[in-house]
């Protein structure tokens, strides 16, 4: 079952204050970006990867993928202002019938993960991977509680997200005609009125947002080198 992958990778970093894009970071030998595209050239089924890159580092970016033999790369096109931004730069170079959407900052995820999400998305029309969440969540205003969730209800979404691509090519126009903004690319089709179907992804698939993933991204890949199950 054949995908592109888009990979937003062209934001600030400014949570990890790092003082430059965090994409760069280097874990081990390579740098963040090349680990999470490495899943992508890696992964038989994906055909295209489509990366979106601040437009002052398409050059670096472009010059990391030649240096680290990332074949699936396709376009490296230059990102906006937020994330939705940059994704609808990308989802323009999509080619495929499914569309993966996946965060630069997140090198963990599992080949498995990938394939039960792409072939839910292919026979549902969409699917996000998430995880249960752990804490018991508090709606806040004014620094007070208005209300505590039900906790069985309430899930993390990571990425990837998979959709067919005539439906996130539309969930995009209809967000980009009526000023909605999300957070996530699933939030836009939800708009549409569609359903997305969830995939139980996995605690090691992180986003790299502040200082301390940097030492858990260490930990993961140690463990990985061991050949460890979380
Ligand atoms: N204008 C933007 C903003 C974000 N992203 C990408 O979207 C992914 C998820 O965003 P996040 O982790 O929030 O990254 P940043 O926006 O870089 O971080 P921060 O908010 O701390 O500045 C990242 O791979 C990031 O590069 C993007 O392509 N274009
Ligand atoms: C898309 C996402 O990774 C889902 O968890 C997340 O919402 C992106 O966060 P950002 O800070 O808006 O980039």
């Amino acid at each position: 079952m054949k995908y592109d992958v888009i990979i937003p990778a062209a934001g600030q970093g400014s949570r990890m204050k790092a003082g430059y894009n965090k994409q760069f970071i280097k874990l081990d030998d390579r740098p963040l970006i090349v680990h999470t595209v490495a899943v992508f050239e890696e992964d038989p089924w994906c055909e295209r990867v489509i990366l979106v890159a601040n437009e002052k580092e398409c050059d670096a970016m472009s010059a990391l993928m030649k240096e680290w033999q990332m074949m699936k790369v396709r376009a490296i096109v230059p990102g906006g202002k937020e994330r939705q931004d940059s994704v609808l730069e990308g989802l323009k170079r999509a080619e495929a019938a499914i569309v993966l959407i996946h965060d630069g900052a997140r090198p963990f995820v599992a080949k498995e993960s990938i394939h039960e999400l792409v072939r839910t998305a292919a026979d549902k029309g969409s699917a996000v991977l998430a995880v249960p969440v752990k804490d018991t969540i508090k709606e806040v205003n004014n620094g007070f509680i208005t209300n505590t969730p039900e906790r069985t209800a309430l899930w993390a979404a990571q990425t990837p997200q998979a959709f067919q691509k005539d439906l996130i090519v539309k969930a995009y126009e209809k967000a980009t005609s009526e000023q909605f903004r999300g957070t996530d690319d699933a939030s836009l089709v939800e708009k549409c009125g569609k359903k997305v179907h969830i995939v139980e992804g996995s605690d090691e698939n992180i986003k790299l947002t502040t200082p301390l993933d940097i030492d858990i991204a260490h930990m993961i890949l140690k463990k990985r080198k061991k050949g460890e199950k979380s």
